[in-house]
């Protein structure tokens, strides 16, 4: 009998309390971060049942939806909305009045929970993290078992530590070779769920995998790992290696002097074993993939910077057909139309996908030197945190930013999904380095192309879509 396991499988079992008949299980939760959209109901939750939480030190806060990233300095005065304000506010009463940790709106290490977690190295191999957001998916980079949860299942967490889970099937995505130079992964996630499409990972763990998987920085799997969920998976991981403890290596939360080495040998044991049986594998190749732009209102709308908005009759069947012609509707494009053709008036360069400091040096790569086209309306970048807007200007990367003609941001949201006041007009057309491209997602009516923050830089220069393999 194969007794091998998939790193899943593995994180799984390490984590399972019980299991009954039907495969209704109780997993145990390492880390659980929270921010102020999906808390608030989860500790109201407590309260009313005299219920403490169970394992304080497992929680790290911070708020990163409502927050406004123009200005710092006011702080909680600087919130124009009072409804956003009471968010923040009940998140910092709610962590005060049960000691958490919470990194707060004036703490520079405060940004975005995808982002904060794993540079603070809150988020470790073999954890399972969860946070009441879709993207938690994102932890999985580090070998972690990560998902998004509800707010009811934040509040069965703080209460017990645990989370009621029917285990997944395993999917394998193999991406072999090399990428080509200008590709990144954020392309490579674009390409995946264009081949999966936004359902195909549903009621599976993806493990990313393949040497171009392996090739990719641990800021690279982190995007990767993002967009799970935008292929229909809650989970998506990387085995761990090198890559993962060179990351980690000094990081607040990692472990220290005796127990890093005692965890460096725990960790090695984070990866699929060789015999492993996999439900699905998907094989791709890594050459074939190209800059990647959407051209719809869902992640899997998808098509090479080079191609065009497809015809709606080649749509797989009425229902798809049905599907990209009310797409392109809203979306303001016509089938044909080649992508470079479209025009920008909008360039957003953040989130949780790309608001890491390598994102911000390659837009800093692509625009130095550059002026933003006269077309655009507002181009901005805003770093994923504190520490990575701290570190983009020790690089001088923001003053590159700025004299380009950028907006230099706060750390948050931002217009990733326009909870606070950055957002798109009706319309508008906008290159954007987030994960989602939803009717209304940056501001109603606003129409959002998702892409790498490179071609969202060449974007924001040239005011239209180019080939960042040919941008120089
Ligand atoms: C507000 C929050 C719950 C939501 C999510 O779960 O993903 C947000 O982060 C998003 O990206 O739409
Ligand atoms: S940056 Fe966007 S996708 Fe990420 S947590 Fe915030 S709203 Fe969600």
């Amino acid at each position: 009998m194969n007794n091998a396991k998939t790193l899943y499988d593995k994180l799984w079992d390490m984590h399972c309390v019980e299991v009954d008949e039907q495969g209704n299980a109780l997993i145990y939760i390492d880390r659980h971060i929270i921010h102020e959209i999906t808390s608030p109901q989860a500790f109201d939750g407590l309260n009313q049942h005299q219920r403490d939480v169970w394992r304080i030190d497992s929680i790290l806060a911070t708020p990163d939806h409502q927050v406004p990233t123009d200005d710092r300095h006011l702080g909680l005065e600087g919130f124009a909305d009072p409804i956003a304000r009471l968010q923040v506010e009940t998140l910092d009463k709610n962590c005060e009045q049960h000691g958490i940790n919470q990194f707060k709106l004036n703490d520079k290490r405060q940004g975005i929970v995808h982002v904060v977690g794993p540079e603070q190295g809150a988020t470790l191999p073999g954890m399972t993290v969860v946070c009441g957001d879709s993207h938690s998916s994102t932890h999985g980079a580090f070998a972690a078992l990560a998902q998004g949860i509800g707010t009811s299942e934040v509040e069965h967490v703080l209460a017990t530590q645990c989370l009621a889970q029917q285990k997944c099937k395993n999917l394998r995505v193999n991406v072999n070779g090399e990428l080509s130079f200008g590709v990144t992964a954020k392309d490579m996630i674009l390409y995946i769920i264009g081949k999966l499409g936004t359902a195909g990972g549903s009621g599976y763990a993806i493990e990313y995998a393949g040497e171009a998987v392996q090739a990719l920085s641990m800021e690279g799997r982190l995007t990767l790992c993002n967009m799970t969920i935008e292929a229909g998976a809650r989970s998506g991981m990387v085995a761990f290696d090198n890559i993962t403890a060179e990351y980690l290596k000094g990081k607040p939360f990692s472990p220290k002097g005796e127990q890093w080495q005692q965890a460096l040998m725990f960790w090695q044991s984070l990866v699929s074993d060789q015999d492993a049986v996999f439900d699905k594998e998907l094989q791709i190749d890594a050459k074939d993939i190209a800059p990647q732009v959407t051209w719809g209102t869902k992640p899997d709308q998808v098509v090479d910077v080079n191609a065009a908005v497809p015809n709606s009759a080649s749509g797989k069947d009425d229902v798809q057909q049905q599907e990209w012609l009310k797409a392109q509707e809203y979306m303001g494009v016509v089938a044909a139309t080649p992508m470079k053709n479209l025009t920008i008036d909008q360039v957003f360069i953040g989130s949780c996908t790309n608001g890491r400091i390598e994102d911000i040096r390659a837009v800093a790569q692509v625009v130095k030197g550059k002026t933003v086209a006269s077309t655009i309306k507002r181009a901005m970048v805003v770093p994923g945190s504190g520490l990575v807007k701290e570190q983009a200007e020790a690089e001088g990367l923001d003053q590159i930013i700025i004299d380009a003609g950028f907006d230099w941001r706060f750390a948050g949201c931002s217009m990733c999904n326009a909870m606070n006041p950055d957002k798109l007009e009706n319309q508008q057309r906008c290159a954007s380095t987030s994960n989602r491209n939803f009717e209304g997602r940056q501001g109603q009516g606003g129409r959002t192309h998702l892409v790498s923050p490179a071609m969202a830089a060449a974007a924001a220069i040239e005011g239209h879509f180019v080939d960042i393999r040919e941008y120089s």
